[in-house]
């Protein structure tokens, strides 16, 4: 296959780029680097910014996880119909990223003493993305057919979903939004499959 993932044991910043391979029925490599491994140093001084993933499409390397997103959102259609489709589909995505960031955040620096906080602020972060998915009768995030962005709300929400089961209770359209993408066929398979089902989320074991 043209792709391998270079990345650590963890889903990760990788979870989405994976959903959105499988369901766009692309094979992937996986090269797993281990926490000791990485420390040598040697590969992390070949990292443009001295960090994992790392995505190679044939003799193209990248890194940058919403890069990956992106590439693969040019290559197989997956980015609207046009500028300003994508334009929107950027805005979106860069909006997941923020809520990623701040999930990531919680989870490596105060899991312990700010999980409870983060869960009682998350619904105003999940509301505006309902907002959207109310409004878009299409059910993805722009236009009438998926985009990368769609691929990685939906992951973060997964992830969200095992650190509050109920925080999408009182927000419907996300709650019918990751039942769709669950049920898509490739994405239903992946989800149930080990490679996905025995990676953690998370590098440091707390979800
Ligand atoms: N903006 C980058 C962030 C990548 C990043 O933070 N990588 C971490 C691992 S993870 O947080 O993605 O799991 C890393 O390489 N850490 C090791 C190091 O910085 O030496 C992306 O989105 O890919």
């Amino acid at each position: 296959p043209p792709y391998t993932i270079t990345y650590f044991a963890v889903r990760g910043r990788c979870g989405a780029l994976r959903i959105m391979l499988s369901d766009q029925g692309q094979e992937w490599k996986e090269v797993v680097v281990s926490f000791e491994d990485w420390t040598k140093g040697d590969l992390k001084k070949t990292c443009v910014f001295g960090q994992l993933p790392k995505l190679q499409d044939g003799d193209l390397v990248l890194f940058q996880s919403n890069t990956f997103l992106r590439h693969l959102g040019r290559k197989h259609g997956a980015y609207g119909k046009n500028d300003t489709e994508a334009a929107l589909i950027d805005m979106f995505n860069d909006g997941v990223e923020d809520l990623r960031n701040k999930y990531v955040k919680m989870i490596y620096q105060d899991y312990d003493t700010g999980k409870e906080a983060y869960i009682k602020d998350l619904p105003n972060h999940l509301c505006k993305f309902e907002a959207v998915l109310a409004k878009n009768k299409s059910g993805f995030l722009v236009g009438d057919s998926i985009s990368f962005a769609d691929y990685s709300l939906f992951e973060v929400l997964l992830n969200h979903q095992v650190l509050s089961p109920t925080c999408l209770d009182s927000f419907p359209a996300l709650k019918g939004f990751v039942q769709k993408m669950s049920s898509r066929p490739k994405i239903k398979a992946f989800l149930n499959s080990d490679a996905y089902k025995n990676l953690p989320i998370n590098g440091n074991g707390k979800q």
